[in-house]
């Protein structure tokens, strides 16, 4: 995996190149979005924004909305209430016209298994309309050294490879909105940080917009420029990591993440139990 060469000779999709127009609009913006399954309230009148180049992060613990948020900006549940603008389209009703310049990655969403690595990306490539489908899957394998099991079933792979495998998919159309539910899941902690850095690298040339759940909060403060807090569904507060940390008067996200989840700040912003 070479660190320091460009990655792809693709359509440059960089902030740079796009027009005046779709700069003047956030390449997401999430206004009072609801989700209810029954009576559970999984999202709930939820608003944020994502910029051109810029990545921002859903953190809460588990069963906090985040997944669930991510699945109704890539259309794959209908909000209850409430509007998701991608790129200034309103994804309720000009979805097909926005859908190719996003993708996603999902521990949730598994790849058909008895395809192999290389026939999973040919497929997802065509469904994209790509131009030249080996010559794209070729650089993604280099960058993301899949060369070893290009030519397995995808069952035979092991979870962290199946990690790498759905990020290659993620990128083949050179999105210019990244969906990403736990990118680094599964993943040893070089593999992880590989990915990090080959993602803030592909941020830095394209200038993509990152929208990112995940648990790992060195993960997050490392490529967060903003951070969504997430708990019952409600965002119950918002920042730059750095500023977070300072609010709550703690040493790093981990311990923000802890007082939220469990009602341990105080009154005037520090936290209670100073241990
Ligand atoms: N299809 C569904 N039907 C009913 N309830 C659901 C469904 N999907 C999610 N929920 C509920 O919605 C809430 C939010 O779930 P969601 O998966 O969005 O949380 P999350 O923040 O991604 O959690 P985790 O960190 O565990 O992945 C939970 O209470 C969950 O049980």
């Amino acid at each position: 995996m070479d660190q320091t060469a460009p990655i792809g000779t693709a359509p440059k999709v960089g902030a740079g190149d796009l027009g005046a127009t779709a700069q003047a609009n956030p390449a997401v913006a999430v206004s009072h979005l609801t989700k209810q399954f029954g009576n559970v309230t999984a999202v709930d009148d939820v608003s944020f924004t994502v910029r051109h180049g810029e990545t921002v992060a859903l953190l809460g613990g588990n069963g906090a909305g985040k997944t669930t948020t991510l699945s109704m900006l890539l259309g794959l549940l209908l909000p209850t209430s409430g509007t998701i603008h991608v790129f200034g389209h309103d994804i309720a009703t000009d979805r097909r016209d926005i859908v190719h310049r996003i993708n996603f990655t999902s521990p949730y969403v598994d790849l058909p298994m008895r395809l192999t690595v290389q026939e999973n990306l040919t497929v997802y490539a065509r469904l994209y309309g790509l131009r030249d489908v080996k010559g794209r899957i070729a650089e993604l394998a280099e960058d993301l050294d899949l060369g070893d099991f290009l030519k397995r079933p995808v069952k035979k792979l092991s979870a962290g490879q199946k990690t790498r495998v759905g990020l290659a998919k993620a990128m083949l159309n050179w999105p210019e909105l990244l969906l990403l539910d736990e990118p680094t899941a599964s993943l040893d902690p070089d593999t992880g940080d590989w990915v990090r850095t080959y993602l803030e690298r592909y941020q830095a040339e394209s200038g993509a917009a990152i929208l990112l759940a995940s648990h790992n909060m060195a993960e997050v403060e490392r490529l967060a420029k903003d951070v969504l807090m997430m708990k019952a569904g409600r965002i119950v507060d918002t920042g730059p990591p750095r500023a977070l940390i300072d609010q709550y008067g703690r040493k790093n996200l981990e311990e923000v993440f802890l007082d939220i989840a469990r009602g341990t700040r105080s009154e005037n912003g520090g936290a209670r139990n100073d241990d």
